[in-house]
């Protein structure tokens, strides 16, 4: 159990949309939101990228990416509302990376259901129930990875991630060692995903051996 509670981190003009006689919900959270827009993705902070991309940045572009999977073993409108569920609760908890020595993935796990909770619960539902309960089931099937969607977002996630890290090695000419990121390269199991990521280490190994010409 927890003692962090989302409650404390919701800025008090927020919380002014939600305490007073006619609460503005849909306002409260959208403004809960932003966060999500603000805050870059702590893995390139650790790394010195300047001017890194937000956690949305990374959300939308998985979106999309799971828009355009072929494979007919998935509902692709249902990679895409994962996609933008998983990381909703940063916008509360902040991005934290499986290397945080301060927050373990149990205590990160337990902030982030305590948020997506309070997010889904207290401010959506009011408003419309059936998208409060849909957007808390897409982040649980995320986190506990109970459907082959799931499984697709996830390999997304990595994908993604390493999509931008080979932007920001060609940004940096090669000169930022960011090789550390391409070890989840491994954890990509889907088939679709996996052949995106072949692709990508091709171009790669062709970049980097054009810095050597
Ligand atoms: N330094 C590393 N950071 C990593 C790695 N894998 C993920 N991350 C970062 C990226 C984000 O900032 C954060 C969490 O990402 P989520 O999309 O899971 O919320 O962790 C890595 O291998 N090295
Ligand atoms: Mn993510």
């Amino acid at each position: 159990m927890t003692t962090w509670n989302p409650e404390e981190h919701v800025h008090q003009d927020i919380k002014d949309l939600i305490d007073r006689k006619t609460p503005n919900y849909t306002l409260a959270l959208f403004d809960i939101l932003h966060k999500l827009k603000l805050q870059r993705r702590t893995g390139w902070i650790n790394n010195g990228i300047e001017n890194p991309e937000s956690i949305s940045d990374h959300m939308y572009r998985m979106s999309i990416m799971s828009w355009i999977l072929r494979s007919n073993e998935i509902d692709s409108a249902r990679c895409m509302k994962i996609s933008l569920a998983h990381d909703m609760a940063e916008s509360i908890v902040g991005d934290i990376t499986p290397f945080d020595v301060k927050i373990d993935k149990h205590e990160k796990h337990l902030r982030e259901l305590s948020t997506i909770e309070y997010l889904c619960n207290e401010l959506v539902k009011p408003y419309n129930p059936i998208a409060a309960d849909d957007i808390l089931a897409a982040w649980h099937e995320y986190e506990d990875q109970t459907t082959i969607e799931a499984k697709y977002v996830k390999d997304l996630d990595k994908f993604e991630m390493l999509v931008q890290c080979f932007e920001y090695e060609r940004m940096y000419e090669g000169k930022k060692d960011l090789s550390q990121f391409y070890g989840c390269l491994n954890e990509i199991t889907t088939d679709e995903v996996s052949e995106w990521a072949t692709d990508l280490m091709q171009e790669r190994s062709q970049y980097f051996d054009s810095l050597k010409e």
